[in-house]
């Protein structure tokens, strides 16, 4: 068995991983099996690295020499971290890293140029794909909502009118949005119901987050009963959706400067792993802070559960008095009704079990940044709900043995899709717990186990199949004349496919061989007896290039 290269107990530079610079770490321990060296950051970050992403001391102050290089080195995590906005070139210096040859000496000039190139084209690209998608985001939520409200939605019929500019901007639309947001934040913290512990973060410590999101359904949909009992219209919603989804977006750019400056004052422990590169763009959009807080209020917990998902049911439901309204039906249509109650269905479901999402990758792994945000705010709300939004003036009336099978398919994704988060959750949460006792599990270096039977032992992702059923239910009802009512499905199948490939490298990088024996264990990944095939490789290396490290 080959010596470890860095033994226990020597101080030497450690990567930060996901940048580009380098901390004094003390090597904790090594694993001969996933080949990782155990190291402790001087903020008492734990993490684990690959021996390319350590340095001894002595060779990183003798690259350090260099002016070049010098720039980019800091010893203290806090400056460095706020130093990284000499941005682009200190990543690329840094990356280059290596004996900095001599500018005089041409032969080294031109092997420096050779090697800098590459490092610039992966800057250029990672800023290029999020500059990329901080435009398309919401270029494309404001193109699915002129489309939707064209009389015939067809893509025959693109691109859409384009409003003048006087209509996107409605400062009463922006009075709701707030109030609203105001709304659930006091929900929130009002101290009523469990406080749920979070998984341990890296430093050790366990955030607790107020899990009372069933509670602020209900007093929300109270709050909405007793507006409608005051006359209060709420097929605004459906007349002013452009003007709130503009007024949503400006709240949501606001959260994540706010975001992006304030991850300057926080610790090295503190930041996500991904999102601190060092380039502005890409760390903007990523999010830079795992957990920001205002004293207790968590943004990213509270984002990702409250104002939006809450919103969505409340614009579904004025969707349906906008579809009688416009319709002149005395109650809403059978292909909204199902619409309705299924997403309803799945929203309450994530509330009542809100704890569980304390172990999803958002909430473990993800910065808040203007990603997250973007999508909590603007794109659950505004998109989610284009379905119901579809079928206000686009009804699919449906016979009932269709009727029936939707809902059997609404059912089944259901059912996989619970069973499987909550078997997940309980499992991370208490693994001794004697459910498991008769469950194959594969141990890991970091002390964790990998469940294998179970749910968990059909396919990698068992979660994602239950919500792609669940998906297909949701767009069924809306019929087959358009294929805007099947956005989300198709949107959906990209996004998990993209997460269930993020994962992958993750867990991979973080369980080494433990990880490649649950692979082998269970070969599919959300479909079963599916295997990747060309196409998947070819969508997975255009989605790499365009999302960044
Ligand atoms: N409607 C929507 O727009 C969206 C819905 N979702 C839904 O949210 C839910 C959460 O999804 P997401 O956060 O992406 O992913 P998961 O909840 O599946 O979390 C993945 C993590 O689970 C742990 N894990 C993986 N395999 C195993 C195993 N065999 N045994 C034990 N733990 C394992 C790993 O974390 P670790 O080992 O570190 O604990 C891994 O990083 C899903 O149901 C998804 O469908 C997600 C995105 C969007
Ligand atoms: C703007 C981007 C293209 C995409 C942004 C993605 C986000 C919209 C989603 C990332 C993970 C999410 C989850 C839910 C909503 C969508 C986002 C925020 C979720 C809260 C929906 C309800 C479920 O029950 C859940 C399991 C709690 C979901 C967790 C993940």
């Amino acid at each position: 068995m080959p010596l470890p290269k860095y033994p226990t107990g020597d101080t030497v530079m450690g990567r930060w991983p996901g940048s580009s610079l380098y901390y004094e770490v003390k090597v904790l321990g090594y694993d001969s099996r996933s080949r990782l060296y155990t190291v402790i950051y001087k903020d008492g970050t734990e993490l684990e690295l690959k021996e390319q992403d350590i340095m001894s001391l002595a060779g990183f102050q003798a690259r350090s020499r260099s002016p070049g290089r010098r720039r980019s080195r800091s010893r203290s995590p806090a400056r460095t971290t706020r130093r990284s906005s000499s941005r682009a070139a200190a990543a690329a210096a840094a990356i280059a890293d290596g004996a900095t040859p001599s500018r005089k000496d041409p032969k080294q000039r031109d092997a420096l140029e050779v090697r800098l190139i590459p490092v610039l084209c992966v800057v250029v690209i990672y800023s290029t794909g999020a500059f990329f998608w901080l435009l398309f985001l919401p270029a494309w939520v404001l193109f699915l909502i002129l489309q939707v409200n064209q009389e015939d939605p067809s893509l025959t019929n693109f691109p859409p009118p384009f409003p003048p500019l006087e209509t996107f901007w409605d400062l009463r639309a922006l009075g709701f949005v707030l109030l609203w947001i105001l709304l659930q934040a006091l929900l929130y913290i009002l101290p009523i119901g469990k406080l749920s512990d979070g998984v341990p973060l890296r430093s050790g410590e366990t955030l607790r987050y107020r899990t009372n999101g069933f509670f602020a359904f209900a007093v929300s949909a109270a709050v909405v009963a007793a507006a409608m009992y005051l006359d209060v219209d709420l097929t605004y919603i459906h007349s002013h959706f452009l003007q709130l989804a503009v007024a949503s977006f400006l709240v949501s750019l606001l959260l994540s400067v706010y975001l992006f400056v304030r991850a300057r004052s926080a610790g090295l422990g503190e930041l996500a792993l991904g999102g601190n590169s060092g380039n502005v763009v890409y760390d903007f959009f990523k999010g830079r802070e795992l957990n920001p807080r205002i004293k207790g209020f968590d943004l990213k917990f509270f984002c990702e559960m409250r104002p939006g998902l809450i919103g969505w049911c409340l614009i579904n439901f004025a969707m349906a008095l906008a579809e009688m309204k416009h319709q002149g039906l005395e109650t809403p249509s059978s292909s909204m009704i199902l619409v309705n109650v299924f997403q309803l269905l799945y929203v309450i479901d994530g509330l009542w079990n809100e704890e569980a999402i304390l172990t999803t990758m958002d909430l473990m792994h993800d910065g808040f940044g203007f990603m997250l945000a973007f999508g909590d705010l603007v794109w659950v709300p505004f998109t989610y709900t284009l379905q119901a939004y579809y079928l206000v003036d686009h009804p699919n009336p449906l016979s009932l043995p269709v009727l029936f099978a939707i809902v059997v398919l609404k059912l089944v994704g259901f059912y996989i899709f619970r069973k499987s988060n909550s078997e997940k959750n309980a499992f991370r949460r208490n693994p001794s717990d004697p459910r498991f006792s008769h469950m194959k599990t594969i141990p890991t270096a970091t002390g964790k186990s990998l469940l294998v039977s179970g749910w968990w032992g059909v396919v990698r992702h068992p979660n994602y199949l239950g919500d792609l059923l669940m998906a297909l239910a949701w767009s069924l009802p809306c019929g087959f004349r358009h294929l805007l009512p099947w956005y989300y499905m198709i949107y959906f199948i990209i996004l998990l496919v993209h997460r269930d490939s993020r994962d992958m490298s993750d867990c991979r990088r973080k369980y080494g061989s433990a990880w490649d024996e649950y692979c082998r264990t269970v070969r599919y990944r959300i479909i079963p007896l599916t295997s990747q095939d060309l196409t998947w490789n070819v969508y997975l290396f255009f989605i790499r290039v365009s999302a960044g490290p």
